[in-house]
This record gives C-alpha cells, structure tokens and sequence, in this order.
C-alpha cells in the first residue's frame, strides 16, 4: 500500500522503501520515507531542490554505495527481496535495476558496442546482432541509427545519446529503469520523444523518474511523490516525502497545501 495515501495501489509492489534515512556521512540528508514502487507504472519524483529525490532514487539501485560517506538506513526492498541485505551484490542488483542519468552518458564506443558491450559482460549467450536491433528499436532509435552501427555513439545528437542510454539500460533486461532527470539536457522535441519511449516502455518495465518539469511529471507519470526539504537548527536541510499519490490528485487535489503551492508554482 502507499503511505500518504487515501488510495492505496493494489498492484504488485516492485520496490518499496520502509522508513529510510540516507546520511552523507553525518549529516541526515533525507529522512523516514515510505514508498511503494507498483510494478509497470512511471512513478515521478517531484520536489525543490536538494530534497533528496536523486538520492532516495539511488537507494533502490544501491548507486549510494559509490558515494563516500553515503549510507542508507531502513529498508528497501525489490520484489519483496531486502537489498541491502548480506550477500546481495549491488552490481547484479543494477542489472535489475537500471540507471539513466540526467546528462547522456554514451561509451566512447562504437552505437553497436555501446548495446553490445555490457551484455557481453553479463554473458549474454543469444545472437548480438539481434539483441542489439531489439534494444535500439524498444528505444525508438534504430531507425535513425541503424546505417552507422559502427560510428560512435558520441557523434549522435544529445536526445539520440540519451535514448542510446536508454537501448543500453533495456540490453540487459532490467526489470525498473530508475532516470534521474533524463530530458534536464534535451531540447523539447527530443524530451516528447523521451516522454514517449516512457509510455511505451512501462507495458515491460516499472520506471522512477526524477524531474523537475511538472508537465512532464503529470504526463508520463501514474503517481507522484513530492519531496520537501526542511532547515534544522544548524542550517542544514532534511529532506521528507511530503505526499505520495496518483499524478491526477498530486497535481489537481493534492492533500497538503505545501504540494499545492509546489505543483502550482507558487515555490520551488
Ligand atoms: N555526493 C554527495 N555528497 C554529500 N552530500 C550530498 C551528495 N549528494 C547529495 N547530497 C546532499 O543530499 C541532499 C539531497 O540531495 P539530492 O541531490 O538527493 O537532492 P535532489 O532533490 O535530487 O536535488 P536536485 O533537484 O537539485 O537534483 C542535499 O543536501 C545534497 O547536498
């Protein structure tokens, strides 16, 4: 069930964080959320900045585990399994669980080798060529791409590169995509196409989207989570979930004024 929440998701959960806090080494930067993640929805994380949305989208990859200092507390769960626990490997763990990022992040390899390479890794065992077709085209770009296979992945336009980003995430069949602001450096016509490929890929995957732009959170997301941050006597700031809901309540009959003021503008 969603806490926050007058309506709770009866689908099956994907992910779900259980009164987590995430310090930078002692400072608290995010604290006590509850979530639940239903599989095959677009949950967006709405918020100002600095309230630990890019954070507590990291814990459900284990993404924090490369960051010095950084250590969740709590619980997080995917598909009823605690990641944390001992013995999970946060490597493997990304294989389920991708990761697209706000800036596009190609290898500085050929388009071909940029699908190619991590199932290699993972020791993907069927036909490249195939795999490689098939993850272009879950991402919309194989037509645009599919003459220069073997030019590099860098010579393509930013919203190209991004949804290259995204072939390489689907190479390896992931079960959640979690994107952190994956159209903050896109034009607005490559950010549709984003937008797009979103609503099409939740029929397979379950996706968590970071954004700052609220029309895009009302259009591809099934629900919204809104973040605040608030200032503690020394100055630092904790960031909370503040409401967790269907998209269509956060942003037309949110339950706390504070979301209210953030979806209309009125803050943030
Ligand atoms: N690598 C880090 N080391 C130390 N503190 C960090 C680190 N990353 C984030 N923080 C701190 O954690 C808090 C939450 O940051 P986070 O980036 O998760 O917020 P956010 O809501 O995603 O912000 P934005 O919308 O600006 O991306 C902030 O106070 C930030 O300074």
């Amino acid at each position: 069930m969603i806490s926050n929440s007058s309506h709770p998701v009866t689908t099956q959960a994907a992910l779900t964080a259980e009164d987590v806090n995430v310090y930078y080494g002692s400072n608290l930067a995010v604290r006590n959320v509850f979530l639940e993640i239903p599989k095959n929805r677009v949950v967006a994380f709405i918020g100002p900045s600095g309230c630990g949305k890019s954070t507590i989208l990291r814990c459900f990859n284990r993404m924090n585990d490369l960051i010095p200092g950084a250590r969740v507390e709590g619980k997080i769960t995917f598909k009823g399994q605690n990641l944390y626990a001992k013995g999970i490997d946060p490597v493997e763990t990304r294989r389920y669980i991708g990761m697209v990022f706000q800036k596009p992040n190609p290898f500085p390899k050929t388009i071909y080798e940029n699908i190619a390479f991590g199932a290699r890794i993972n020791g993907y065992q069927g036909n490249m060529d195939e795999l490689v077709e098939r993850s272009l085209r879950g991402a919309a770009l194989w037509d645009e791409v599919k003459d220069k296979l073997k030019g590099s992945g860098l010579a393509l336009s930013g919203g190209q590169q991004q949804r290259l980003c995204i072939a390489r995430a689907i190479a390896v069949e992931p079960e959640v995509i979690l994107m952190d602001e994956p159209c903050s450096a896109l034009d607005p016509i490559s950010t549709l196409r984003v937008e797009e490929l979103i609503h099409e890929l939740k029929q397979q995957y379950t996706i968590v989207i970071v954004t700052h732009n609220m029309q895009q959170a009302s259009r591809v997301s099934d629900l919204t989570a809104f973040y605040n941050a608030e200032a503690t006597e020394t100055g630092n700031k904790i960031g909370y979930l503040v409401e967790y809901d269907q998209t269509q309540t956060i942003f037309h009959n949110p339950t706390e004024k504070a979301t209210q003021e953030y979806v209309s503008g009125r803050f943030g």
